[in-house]
């Protein structure tokens, strides 16, 4: 998430939630305020509620790397786009390949494809190369903070595309048996919602770009996460080999980048299989870096969590509520949720409330000329299954659904616990208040870098 500014600190806390950037270099915290109660408040101060809102970070422990397992995700998230323009005109996930170009990237003719939400807006209202150009402009640093940046790198056919394609671009995994090799970089405006807001750049396995004549050096200046995509049923040699030289060389340039390791295809190992590979893997890349002296690389290996989930550790005790999720309804990611384990059972449960939700709505929420939205801040729901548990969904905002799991006998307290709820929706609009003037603020610092004719760093533009 690309929140880079503390809030204002003179909130008188009761609780804390604490965001941290991971994406952005700067990793600053944002506080906001909340006031939970529990059938005992907690001591004022303490902490009640820790968000680390980590959009390259996830769960480790749970699931598989699969865009197989993914399918579902995919097929929720295809039903979303039917409403996805609706809600206060958002733009959706969907993205639309606008133009493809020659970009010379520091002097390097690197072909580059953007992808770019069409209904994103573009600074000058233009399109075409000279528009995408203004958006990912290299040599404007404000750009790159604007958006966080993700590069998807690994060998040919290790399934980078395929991973962007089916999160990102609702494909069915089986379509993308389909896929043709990527020849040129794809970089992607992924702008639909709040939490999920950055920029995806997919690199062709088949280019080499530690060769002289690309500048790699301008690509990891402005990265914040890099995932180095493995393909588990391939012989992994030469891919640790290709992950060590990317690591250390985009380390050199930017040694704030979040190295991610992503083990895919896992959906062909047995789960003994799975587990040894995920730990060969992992003490192999160590191993790499650790006779290279360059220890203090913390490369995280991932199976299993889609891209752009976070983790949160939300602590509901007082509630009795015994597990939550921040969904991003549209995509179905859930972006946060508390530090008990997530078993992919619950997590599809979820998937099927919100759709139903969703499709409800839809059918019977709008208007009779399809005025309205299937999703406000009165949406809402309560399901309560045959075990005891009850299934509460309620807005966040516009792009985001708290859904939590409690006992029955918990919900009882419904007063109680929508009042805590209250206080977690306040502090979460609040973070994005602030969001939204930091993004203001760089605007305009940009607006007026570029009317005084100089660079970002002051040096006088040359014009010719
Ligand atoms: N078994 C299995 N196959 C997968 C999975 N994900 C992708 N694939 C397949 O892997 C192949 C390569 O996928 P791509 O996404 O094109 O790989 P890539 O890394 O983008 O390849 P390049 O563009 O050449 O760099 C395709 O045939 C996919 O169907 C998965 O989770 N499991």
């Amino acid at each position: 998430m690309d929140v880079c500014s503390p809030l204002p600190s003179a909130l008188d806390f009761v609780g804390v939630a604490r965001l941290t950037c991971r994406l952005c270099p700067k990793q600053q915290q944002a506080k906001a305020a909340c006031g939970f109660l529990g059938p005992q408040s907690p001591p004022a101060g303490r902490s009640l509620l820790t968000l680390d809102l980590d959009s390259a970070d996830g769960d480790r422990d749970q699931g598989t790397a699969t865009c197989h397992g993914a399918a579902r995700q995919t097929r929720e998230s295809a039903r979303a786009a039917d409403w996805q323009e609706r809600p206060g005109g958002g733009s959706g996930l969907v993205s639309e390949q606008q133009e493809s170009w020659s970009n010379s990237m520091g002097g390097a003719s690197c072909p580059v494809d953007e992808q770019q939400d069409p209904r994103q807006e573009r600074p000058g209202g233009g399109s075409g190369p000279a528009a995408a150009s203004a958006v990912l402009d290299f040599s404007d640093p404000f750009s790159s903070e604007v958006k966080p940046r993700i590069l998807l790198m690994g060998l040919r056919r290790s399934g980078k595309s395929s991973i962007q394609k089916v999160v990102f671009h609702k494909m069915s995994p089986n379509e993308t048996l389909f896929l043709e090799s990527t020849n040129k970089i794809c970089r992607e405006d992924v702008s639909n919602s709040s939490f999920v807001n950055f920029q995806i750049w997919d690199f062709p396995g088949q280019i080499d770009f530690f060769d002289p004549t690309f500048d790699y050096e301008m690509i990891f200046r402005g990265t914040g996460a890099l995932i180095f995509v493995i393909d588990s049923q391939d012989d992994y040699m030469e891919a640790l080999a290709r992950l060590h030289l990317t690591v250390t060389r985009a380390y050199k340039v930017n040694a704030d980048i979040n190295f991610e390791v992503f083990i895919h295809k896992v959906d062909g190992l047995s789960d003994d299989h799975k587990i040894e590979t995920q730990r060969d893997i992992h003490q192999r890349a160590n191993d790499d870096l650790a006779d290279a002296g360059l220890e203090k690389i913390h490369l995280r290996n991932e199976r299993g969590k889609a891209m752009g989930q976070t983790e949160f550790l939300f602590l509901f005790q007082n509630s009795g509520i015994e597990k939550a999720f921040l969904f991003d309804v549209v995509s179905k990611i859930y972006i946060a949720t508390d530090s008990t384990p997530v078993d992919m059972q619950t997590y599809e449960l979820c998937c099927d409330m919100i759709d139903v939700v969703i499709d409800i709505s839809c059918i019977y929420g709008l208007k009779e000329d399809g005025a309205g939205t299937p999703y406000d801040k009165e949406s809402t729901a309560i399901i309560k299954l045959n075990n005891t548990t009850v299934l509460y969904l309620k807005e966040v905002t516009k792009f985001l659904a708290l859904v939590c799991f409690v006992r029955e006998e918990s919900f009882e307290r419904k007063g109680l616990i929508d009042y805590n709820f209250h206080c977690f929706r306040k502090a979460i609009h609040e973070v994005f208040e602030v969001r939204m003037k930091v993004v203001k603020s760089r605007k305009v610092q940009n607006r007026l870098q570029k009317k005084k004719g100089a660079t970002p760093n002051g040096t006088p533009r040359v014009l010719m």
